[in-house]
């Protein structure tokens, strides 16, 4: 058991010593398998040559009955302290251990493992997300998972620390820690990919700057994606600015599905559920078919309109209009911005609770009635919006992934006009990013006087 501390990096360090500790197997249709199976190009640590291998198979981890004992292969060792079976192999620690199981102790059924790669894997928000998502508390108590994480040359050791302590919690569901800093060998036959690293706005750069800094990021994950990933990847960009992020990464992925791709908006309806609970002084689970329109940035519009609290019309529940236009809008478009100023730093474990809520409402089905927000690709949508960028609406969801405009809210004339700044700040940003997303005749003209994320004050 002691040996389970000796992980960074290597496979070998903690095989011997995890047999009870460790409630990790790996089998394949029942019968046990090697972990050289496992093998893909990654680069797990410092010194680790990068190899090509590809899995053969799927392969499932589950729990060992703890009633008998389990024998446990260890890898050959080579000078390095790497296992044989694990040269170029990705997986991290503890995680690649192989149990050889009597039969007694082999599972019957297990749920195929959903496979969830995460950018920017060392940085303040996946801090919180990833213990989420292994804890089961996104995808379920009964489904395994595997982590891909995505790191840099900068984020090397770092990432190596996220994953010992994913190690050392013991999570039963977490199947699987991969570690990388090459986005294709990290995305391969992901079924998620939440994509979290993005470089953050410094003084006195240029928001034009910016969306080029990280469009280009976002352009070679989305062909990373293209490549690798399942062909029916979700895709949810976090990073910042997260709409046009998102259109960069569809747009350098042909092969996915557009609808696949989101842009995180789900913190901000869950800041203006908090802000309308608040002031009606009812429970927040009383708030519903909240709609943020547009972007996620400071012209991004919480919709009143069509929100209900117990089910009656928010405008008739609160019955201040000029509350709901000139305190609670505001409120919701800076709440980033206010957060950062007591904080000092932006918001992560909201934000990473509203990542979870965004994957739990694409896998569970919408409640009669209900919606949830999220930016989608525009295209066909009933409201008048223009087409081709990534616009947060209305959305609903039969729990398979896939989601569906809720085509029947109202408008009128004050959401109208917001959402058509909003709107307009989406095709700049676009204009702006036009030689990343295949687009002739870009040029960089962002409206003036707003602030382009909801951090900037
Ligand atoms: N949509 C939303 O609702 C919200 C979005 N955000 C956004 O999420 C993103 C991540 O936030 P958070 O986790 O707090 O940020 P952190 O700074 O903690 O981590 C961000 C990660 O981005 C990676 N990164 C990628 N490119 C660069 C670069 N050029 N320079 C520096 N770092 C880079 C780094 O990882 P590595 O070195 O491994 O690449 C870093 O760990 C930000 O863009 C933020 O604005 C934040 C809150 C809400
Ligand atoms: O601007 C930021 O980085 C933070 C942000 O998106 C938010 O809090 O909504």
């Amino acid at each position: 058991m002691a040996a389970m501390a000796a992980v960074a990096g290597s496979a070998a360090a903690v095989a011997a010593g995890s047999v009870n500790g460790s409630v990790f197997v790996k089998v394949e249709g029942g019968n046990v398998i090697s972990s050289a199976f496992l093998g893909r190009k990654v680069v797990v640590g410092a010194g680790v040559k990068a190899v090509s291998q590809r899995r053969r198979g799927v392969v499932a981890y589950v729990a060992p009955s703890t009633t008998e004992k389990s024998t446990v292969s260890e890898p050959e060792k080579t000078a390095n302290g790497v296992a044989e079976s694990q040269k170029g192999g990705q997986c991290f620690g503890v995680f690649c251990v192989t149990y050889d199981l009597k039969e007694g102790e082999r599972p019957k059924t297990w749920k195929k493992t959903v496979r969830i790669a995460v950018s920017g894997a060392a940085g303040m928000i996946a801090n919180h997300l990833l213990f989420k998502l292994a804890s089961g508390e996104v995808f379920g108590q009964d489904q395994p998972i595997a982590l891909n994480l995505l790191g840099s040359e900068r984020s090397r050791d770092a990432l190596e620390g996220v994953a010992m302590e994913l190690e050392d919690s013991l999570f039963p569901l977490l199947r699987e820690v991969n570690i990388g800093i090459d986005a294709e060998e990290v995305f391969q036959d992901a079924d998620w990919a939440l994509l979290i690293g993005a470089k953050p706005r410094g003084p006195g750069m240029e928001r034009a700057d910016l969306l080029d800094i990280n469009g280009q990021i976002f352009a070679q994950q989305g062909k990373a994606l293209d490549k690798a990933a399942s062909k029916d990847v979700k895709v949810l960009v976090v990073g910042n600015p997260c709409n046009t992020n998102a259109l960069i990464a569809l747009k350098n992925a042909p092969s996915l599905n557009p609808l696949n791709f989101h842009a995180l908006t789900r913190l901000d309806e869950n800041r203006a559920k908090c802000q309308l609970a608040l002031k009606a002084g009812v429970f927040y689970d009383n708030v519903s078919n909240v709609t943020i329109w547009g972007n996620h940035s400071t012209t991004q519009v919480p919709d009143f309109l069509n929100a209900k609290i117990h089910g009656a019309r928010v405008v008739d529940v609160i019955q201040d209009e000029k509350w709901l236009k000139e305190e609670f809008t505001p409120r919701v478009q800076k709440r980033g911005g206010a957060l950062i100023q007591k904080w000092g730093r932006s918001s992560a474990a909201s934000t990473a609770v509203s990542i979870a809520d965004a994957i739990k409402s694409l896998i569970t089905p919408t409640p009669e009635g209900d919606w949830f927000s999220s930016g989608v690709y525009s295209n066909g949508n009933p409201y008048g919006i223009a087409e081709d960028i990534i616009f947060s609406m209305p959305c609903r969801s039969t729990g398979d992934g896939s989601w569906e405009l809720v085509t029947d809210c109202e408008v009128d004339d004050y959401l109208r006009e917001r959402i058509k700044k909003s709107e307009d700040e989406l095709v700049a940003e676009k204009k702006c990013v036009a030689h990343l997303i295949g687009q002739d005749n870009g040029y960089c003209d962002l409206p003036e006087g707003d602030t382009m994320l909801p951090g900037e004050l």
